[in-house]
């Protein structure tokens, strides 16, 4: 078992009550850090016996807005460039995640899973039917552990002020070391984006636990946090390539794809140490996505 698997399966364990199920798992990571592999790898050995639990695992990608929810949201904010397409907090429906959060949580029936088919629509993507054909969590008995992975779950809105400052300053040397395209991002729109975060609080309050993946700070000198991104959504697209015999993106989408997710992290991407206090666990990977360090905060 790798030591992230471990370090997590850990942090679960300390905090299942067994009085109180499910415990519901938050993992947060930057594009290509590993959430979808931890969190599969968390479920196999939880579901493993000795340990025998009841997990399902669930992506915040499978909550985006249907495809015509999110040509509405492009339409209706056409000049909203984070809103072109899904991605970016507002581009999920917030509603239909809190129905299916309250429905795992009271555990009194069985439930279908939503699945987001990212190859619908050429490529935009639409959810699928809920038709009996997703994944079911058979309830009650409840399940064990809920793990919800996502880029930006747990993301806090920040007040106006810190917006301002965060745009004067930190904003505007990630777009130096990261050669962004400053024309592309509009302050307003990541004003949008802060507006529409209030909504996801709702969500987050369901999570008990926050496990947090988080590029090693002190390996980039004066590179940017986020230039390991880039180098392991990279890794990402080109594992994919080989198996499926080279269909997606290339070097230079991917590039744009990451810039895109930038903000979120640069404005609110901070750990929320009140709201997550000894329940967040943090692991600090290298390039290789080696863990170098793991706290509990
Ligand atoms: N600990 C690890 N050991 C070996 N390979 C790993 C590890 N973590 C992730 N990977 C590999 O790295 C790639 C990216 O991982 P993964 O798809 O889990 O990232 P992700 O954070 O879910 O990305 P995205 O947000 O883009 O969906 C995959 O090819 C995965 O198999």
């Amino acid at each position: 078992m790798t030591p992230s698997v471990q370090l997590a399966a850990q942090h679960i364990l300390r905090n299942l009550n067994t009085n109180k199920r499910p415990l519901f798992v938050a993992i947060q990571g930057p594009q290509g850090s590993g959430k979808s592999y931890l969190s599969k790898r968390l479920q196999e050995h939880l579901q493993s016996p000795p340990l025998s639990l009841r997990v399902a695992v669930l992506s915040i990608d499978d909550l985006y807005r249907p495809h015509d929810g999110l040509v509405s949201l492009a339409e209706t904010h056409p000049h909203n460039s984070l809103w072109k397409g899904r991605g970016q907090p507002g581009t999920h429906d917030v509603n239909f995640g809190l129905e299916l959060l309250s429905a795992i949580r009271t555990g009194s029936q069985s439930i279908e899973l939503p699945r987001f088919d990212k190859s619908l629509f050429a490529g935009e993507g639409d959810r699928l039917p809920m038709d009996g054909t997703g994944p079911i969590v058979e309830q009650p008995p409840s399940i064990d552990v809920l793990i919800f992975e996502g880029w930006c779950v747990g993301f806090s809105p920040i007040s106006e002020e810190e917006l301002q400052l965060r745009w004067t300053g930190i904003w505007q040397s990630e777009l130096h070391k990261l050669q962004l395209n400053p024309n592309s991002f509009r302050l307003q729109d990541i004003r949008a984006i802060n507006s529409t975060l209030t909504l996801y609080l709702a969500l987050w309050d369901f999570f008990d636990v926050y496990i947090s993946l988080r590029p090693d700070s002190s390996s980039t000198s004066d590179d940017s946090l986020y230039s390991v991104v880039y180098k392991w959504r990279l890794e990402q697209e080109h594992k994919m390539k080989l198996s499926n015999g080279g269909r997606g993106m290339t070097d230079t989408e991917v590039k744009l794809f990451v810039d895109r997710y930038i903000p979120g992290y640069v404005f609110f991407g901070d750990l929320d140490r009140i709201r997550w206090r000894e329940k967040g666990l943090v692991l600090t990977l290298d390039e290789g996505r080696n863990v170098v360090k793991d706290e509990v905060l």
